[in-house]
């Protein structure tokens, strides 16, 4: 191979000369020595076109003819021409020419030639680069000679040249991309970093974004994460698919979730080949969190519409706090009914153990956090438990569990007041964030609502299923109940019994004493009954004074129901103090037992009903089960008491009048009107009969208003008909005292009828009066005042209250029928006799006694110095024109 250095081709070319001068002069002598010269010098150009061949760039030599005297195969090699055609003296502009065709060249021949020209009048070395037409990039170092030729270096630097382009654009992109605060990233294929900024870098714990390049996902991230990267890297580059905005969570190096929107696209080559993609995420985990706050809270609100368990609303509550904060466990705790408690609410990352340990403390003014803040109604931060006061009982508790600090803030109602806690426990000492603080009142807000709604949803179930007054289950309940007891029983063969209860004397009292003793006195019956039974077992008011009781679980025998029945009547019966008086109240009881008297809840209740109202009528104050009779009697009372409506309008009640007789002078000097129902088909009802009804049902207003008008009138009319004056007595119930204008109704009477007051006695009873004495005394003045006279009635049958007797203004005692009964034989009714007659004549009363019937009842009575009586044993009740008769047979016998 050929290589000719340009130094010994200058040398060489004065040999040749030297040469040919000793040829003209001694050719001969010189021949031997001509040829050892010629062979050494050979000798020299093999080695020198050795040297020159091997060196790695082209080197040319110029004469200044811009003949080329020599160059290198490297040369050729470069502008691809064949090296034949490079013999020395090829001219430059042939050897553009064949540059021109190999497409070697980088511009036109002439614009070559120029420019090579212009270089070449330089005096001064140049180096410069081109461009060839076929890419390649070509490093040029032209060097002028003395005598106007060159020599040329040309080194192929394509190559060089792309990597430095390349290494060129990398660091200026790098200085670029490190300012940008989103991640970016080139991987290759195999997701490998090939370039990484510096935020990804600092965020994966890289000082260097250089430090990045060669790593994978799974040495940046837990495994599943960086499966998950992969596997839909793999499918990007797989398909050539972008991924955009995808939301993606990351934890970073300092251990902090973070959400990004990341784009990943893929990267090609100019053969359009996927040879790796190009990311970029941004940080969103601000926007989510926020976003993720406002859709939990639309979340939650929506829960506590659709009445979802205050619990779950809550947890939900902690977890989505939970979810915004790092490091950070929160609790919720309720105040309890009774207001002093705190309550588990909700705390689903905290240790259960110390949940369990704080469920019911007690709120004061050192007791933790929460427990400090509901009792002063304001937020406590304590930054470390283990040095805070307000924990020490309670840093022993959480010692285990490694918080550290719990800042609480009470939760509050829209009225203020307090509803439980919300707390906040770091592992950390430390003071709440900004952020935490925030998501404190948000806290608050949210678990304010959904407690309040609880509470209020609790109080309109409770309402709707309980009795206000006495808190009882109500109607409502009452059906599910007995249902399930029924279900029960049924089962595992057991009974269930219900009891049907009516407060005997409410009306009364409520009448008399006012609402107020009412209440009292059902919430005093309510709470013995409870009190009485098992917590399984239900007290229902129904309403009123009306209960009934369902006693769950029955051991089929009546004894055992009746000795609880009876157990309930006794407690029930036990005096009630309502205010100074002592009242003594009774009820009665009917009792209907499953499966026996009915196999349904409406059976069973409408039998025990029926059995009460048996039991009202035999007395009151008695238990009664359940009879098949008793419907069709229940059924009678029922039509009887529609029928007692129209009575009045239809003229059916008369008045028939017992006389009252001077026990000293036989004289008749009053009559008592007694009432009857002259019903068309049934006959003469008595009042015991139907006053109590016309009482339940408040007929007893106008029919007593009838009764008084009647009498007056009666009396009057005796009056006019010449018979001696005497008192008319007109029974007063309660009902009708209670009247606000019985005053009125009694100034018509005497006005319509005529009747001077005189001849009027109301007879009220003992018990009326002592249920509110001040009202009685106040009612009985005013009657006094119009000069109506009064009258006790049943005096002796209880709730005596011998001072307050004194105060009374009335005229009469009547001894109860009840004592003079038996008053021949029974010591006790003779006692109870006697010493109402002397407490009369102490208190300068007259008594009368009623209901008598034999001569040894009137010895007793005149022996005792009593004064008057009513009874049989003079006449029993008689109408109008007898007691006329009556009187005037009297007169004419005395
Ligand atoms: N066994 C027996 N009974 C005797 C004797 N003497 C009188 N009686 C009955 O005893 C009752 C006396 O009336 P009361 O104690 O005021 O008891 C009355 C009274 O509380 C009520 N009553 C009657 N009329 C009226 C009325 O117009 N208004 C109101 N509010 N109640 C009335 O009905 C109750 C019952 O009235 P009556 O059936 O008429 O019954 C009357 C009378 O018939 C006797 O010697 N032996």
């Amino acid at each position: 191979m050929v290589a000719k250095s340009p130094k010994r081709a200058v040398e060489t070319a004065d040999h040749l000369a030297t040469l040919s001068k000793l040829a003209v002069t001694a050719y001969g002598d010189m021949e031997r020595e001509l040829k050892a010269t010629i062979n050494d010098l050979k000798a020299q150009v093999r080695l020198f076109e050795t040297a020159i061949d091997n060196i790695s760039q082209g080197v040319c030599f110029f004469d200044a003819n811009e003949r080329m005297i020599l160059c290198n195969c490297r040369y050729a090699e470069i502008y691809r021409i064949a090296l034949d055609r490079l013999q020395p003296g090829i001219t430059l502009a042939d050897i553009v020419e064949l540059r021109l065709a190999a497409g070697t060249s980088p511009m036109t021949g002439d614009a070559y030639l120029a420019f090579a020209r212009s270089v070449n009048s330089n005096k001064n070395s140049t180096t410069w680069t081109t461009e060839l037409k076929d890419g390649r990039t070509i490093q040029v170092m032209h060097r002028p000679m003395p005598d106007g030729g060159w020599i040329a270096t040309h080194e192929d630097i394509t190559e060089l040249a792309a990597s430095r382009v390349m290494v060129n654009e990398r660091v200026s992109l790098q200085a670029l991309i490190d300012w940008i605060p989103d991640y970016l990233w080139v991987k290759d294929t195999e997701s490998r970093f090939l370039v990484a900024n510096k935020a990804l870098a600092a965020d994966h714990g890289r000082h260097e974004a250089s430090e990045m390049i060669g790593l994978n996902d799974f040495d940046l991230h837990a495994p599943e994460l960086a499966r998950q990267f992969r596997a839909c890297e793999q499918d990007l580059v797989r398909s050539g698919q972008p991924m955009l905005d995808k939301e993606e969570f990351i934890v970073d190096a300092s251990g902090n979730g973070k959400w990004l929107s990341s784009t990943k696209v893929p990267l090609k080559n100019d053969q359009n080949e996927i040879v790796g993609l190009v990311g970029i995420a941004h940080d969103i985990t601000q926007r989510k969190l926020a976003d993720d706050l406002r859709s939990g809270q639309a979340q939650i609100l929506e829960m506590i519409a659709m009445r979802a368990p205050l619990e779950d609303v809550l947890e939900r509550l902690v977890r989505l706090i939970e979810s915004q904060l790092t490091g950070i466990s929160s609790s919720v705790l309720l105040l309890d009914a009774d207001g002093i408690h705190l309550r588990h609410g909700a705390a689903p990352s905290l240790a259960k153990e110390y949940t369990d340990a704080i469920d019911g403390i007690r709120i004061g003014p050192n007791v933790g956090s929460c427990g400090t803040a509901a009792f002063r109604r304001e937020p406590v931060i304590v930054t470390d438990i283990m040095s805070d006061p307000l924990w020490e009982d309670y840093r022993e508790l959480v010692r285990p569990y490694g918080y550290r600090s719990c800042w609480s803030t009470p939760i509050l109602s829209h009225t203020g007041s307090v509803l439980g806690a919300f707390a906040m426990y770091s592992k950390a000492v430390r003071e709440p964030s900004k952020v935490e603080i925030e998501l404190f009142d948000f806290s608050v807000r949210i678990a304010g609502i959904a407690i309040e709604r609880k509470l209020a949803e609790d109080r309109i179930h409770f309402m709707a299923n309980h009795d206000t007054l006495t808190g009882l289950p109500n109607r409502a309940l009452l059906g599910d109940r007995l249902s399930q007891a029924i279900l029960y029983a049924k089962r595992y063969g057991r009974w269930v019994s219900v009891v049907f209860v009516d407060a005997d004397n409410f009306k009364l009292v409520n009448d008399t004493l006012g609402h107020d003793a009412g209440d009292v006195l059902l919430k005093t019956v309510a709470s013995r009954m409870v009190n009485c039974v098992r917590s399984t077992d239900t007290v229902v008011r129904l309403g009123g004074d009306e209960f009934v009781i369902v006693l769950f679980d029955q051991t089929p025998d009546v004894e055992f129901i009746t000795a609880t029945v009876q157990k309930i009547r006794a407690a029930v019966a036990e005096p009630v103090h309502l205010g100074k008086h002592n009242l003594r109240t009774t009820a009665s009881f009917g009792v209907a037992n499953y499966p026996g008297d009915g196999a349904t809840a409406d059976t069973l209740l409408a039998n025990a009903d029926a059995a009460m109202y048996r039991a009202k009528e035999l007395g009151r104050d008695n238990v009664q089960f359940y009879a098949p009779e008793l419907n069709s009697k229940n059924q009678e009372k029922f039509l009887l008491q529609e029928e007692l409506r129209n009575a009045l309008a239809r003229g059916e009640f008369v008045l028939l009048y017992q006389p009252q007789v001077d026990l000293r002078s036989g004289r008749v000097f009053a009559v008592e009107a007694l009432i009857r129902w002259q019903h068309p088909t049934l006959g003469l009802i008595s009042p015991m009969k139907f006053i109590p009804m016309a009482e339940e049902s408040g007929l007893i207003v106008p029919i007593g208003d009838w009764v008084l008008h009647e009498a007056c009138r009666q009396n009057k009319a005796w009056q006019d008909a010449g018979l001696p004056p005497m008192m008319v007595c007109v029974n007063v119930s309660a009902r009708q005292f209670k009247e606000p204008n019985l005053i009125s109704r009694v100034v018509n009477a005497l006005k319509d009828s005529g009747l001077e007051a005189q001849y009027l006695e109301l007879e009220v009873t003992e018990s009326l009066i002592m249920q509110d004495v001040d009202m009685a005394v106040a009612m009985m003045n005013e009657l006094q005042g119009l000069g109506v006279r009064i009258s006790i009635d049943d005096f002796g049958t209880g709730y005596s209250s011998l001072s307050a007797l004194k105060t009374f203004p009335v005229a009469r005692l009547k001894i109860d029928k009840s004592f003079i009964n038996d008053l021949a034989t029974d010591k006790n009714d003779q006692a109870v006799a006697s010493a109402v007659i002397s407490l009369g004549q102490k208190l300068h009363l007259r008594v009368i006694a009623e209901g008598v019937e034999t001569d040894d009842q009137v010895e007793f009575l005149r022996r005792n110095n009593c004064d008057e009586m009513q009874g049989y044993h003079f006449s029993k009740p008689i109408s109008a024109e007898n007691i006329a008769e009556l009187i005037d047979k009297v007169r004419g016998s005395g």
